[in-house]
């Protein structure tokens, strides 16, 4: 990265160098202020040739991402959204050493959307907050009470004893961020200070003179630089980030936000820690430019993985089509419409856990009946292409016949 630190302007050259460049960022036409205190000083960060280029890369995968999304049937789409949600709520917890499987994930997912009943809690809500993010449902929080209504939320059932917020909202004893060794952050000292800080990043997410994906990086930092709680603001915070994507970009344009930061954990502290060092004078450029570089990472993942989908769906379909014209293969004489019914199946293995898709959303996915599928089911069942793997509710995926045969034993 090309941009450099006051602080090394400081050690390399010298105070008054530093006192300069300084001066000159802070009065130059490409700066964006705000009124929000990064130690003893306001921070700002600079739109340099960095971050537009990071912007304009961000717009044209996403143009990309939605363009294949938008190309994918409904029912993919749907399991595509459930296996993504599942990948970020796993990751998210996973950056703060949350314990989670993906099964559970999975089972509290279903029963958001009412398709299987679950005795489980944990996590509901934070999966119906992403399920509602994925359907482009969610409004932005407006005010202090909105934060905290989506901090509930997202942390529902995770937060007990010491750690459940014990001022009007937020905290009000303190709070320190560790990279697991050491301290390398303390939060706002009261909740006033708590307050201030949530009430610029409110401000500066409605100031359409900022553009809008450094605003919403702008407000990841202040929020988390403020945590205005004890335990839970890493979740609530990239939550919040996500669904600041998916309002200036698209209703999917976070789907690998998390498991790219996961990823890029320690690129994720240190970008933080660079804004936060006091020889930085409130500079958050850099801060800014990994962020949107993280950002930009995610979408290019999201973009590979939809295309890898999309060739291996079309390979499923090529490959029914010779199917369905072959004199002698196992699909000979398959009761009329089982084969659609084996390529709904054979998509949702591609995505999600287990692969298994539930007779409903067959039923939804084709405009039939259930009464319709359900005896073409028994017929591939009986076939040894697929199997039940539930009765309550009834799901199927394909057994390893079937994935044979339709070309997904050899899977990217
Ligand atoms: N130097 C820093 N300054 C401000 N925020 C930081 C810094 N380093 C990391 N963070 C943010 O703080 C989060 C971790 O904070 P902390 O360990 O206090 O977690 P938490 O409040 O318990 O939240 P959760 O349980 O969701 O992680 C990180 O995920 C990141 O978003």
């Amino acid at each position: 990265m090309s941009y450099r630190t006051l602080k090394s302007i400081f050690h390399q050259k010298s105070l008054s160098a530093a006192d300069a460049e300084e001066a000159v960022r802070r009065s130059s036409p490409a700066a964006v202020h705000w009124d929000f205190q990064i130690g003893e000083v306001t921070m700002f960060c600079l739109l340099t040739p960095d971050t537009v280029v990071l912007i304009e890369r961000i717009m044209v995968l996403e143009n990309r991402a939605r363009g294949l999304w938008d190309s994918l049937s409904g029912a993919v789409r749907s399991h595509y959204l459930r296996s993504m949600i599942i990948e970020e709520i796993h990751a998210t917890n996973e950056i703060e050493s949350v314990y989670s499987t993906r099964q559970e994930i999975a089972e509290v997912l279903d029963a958001v959307k009412g398709v299987a009943p679950s005795e489980r809690h944990r996590f509901r809500e934070m999966a119906r907050l992403y399920q509602a993010l994925g359907d482009g449902e969610v409004a932005a929080p407006e005010s202090l009470d909105d934060i905290r209504t989506v901090y509930d939320e997202v942390t529902d059932g995770e937060i007990t004893g010491a750690d459940v917020p014990d001022g009007v909202r937020f905290r009000t004893g303190t709070v320190r961020i560790t990279d697991g060794q050491k301290i390398v952050h303390e939060g706002a000292p009261s909740e006033e200070r708590i307050e201030a800080g949530l009430e610029e990043m409110l401000r500066q997410s409605a100031d359409e003179t900022i553009p809008s994906l450094v605003r919403a990086v702008a407000a990841h930092f202040i929020f988390e630089s403020t945590h205005p709680f004890y335990d839970g603001n890493g979740r609530t915070g990239r939550y919040l980030l996500a669904l600041d994507l998916s309002r200036s970009l698209s209703p999917v344009a976070w789907l690998s936000l998390s498991a790219t930061i996961a990823d890029n954990k320690s690129r994720y502290y240190k970008a933080f820690q660079n804004a936060e060092l006091s020889l930085n004078r409130g500079d958050a450029t850099i801060f800014v430019t990994e962020m949107l570089g993280i950002i930009a990472e995610a979408e290019g993942r999201l973009c590979s993985d939809l295309e890898l989908r999309h060739r291996q769906i079309s390979r499923v379909f090529a490959r029914m089509t010779i199917l369905e014209e072959e004199a002698e293969s196992p699909l000979t004489r398959v009761v009329k419409g089982a084969l659609e019914i084996l390529g709904i199946i054979g998509q949702a293995s591609l995505f999600g856990v287990g692969g298994e898709v539930e007779l409903d959303v067959i039923a939804r996915s084709i405009g039939r009946t259930k009464q319709y599928v359900r005896p073409r089911t028994v017929d591939l069942v009986d076939r040894g292409l697929v199997e039940e793997t539930s009765g309550k509710p009834l799901r199927f995926r394909l057994t390893e016949q079937g994935r044979e045969l339709l070309g997904l034993s050899d899977e990217e």
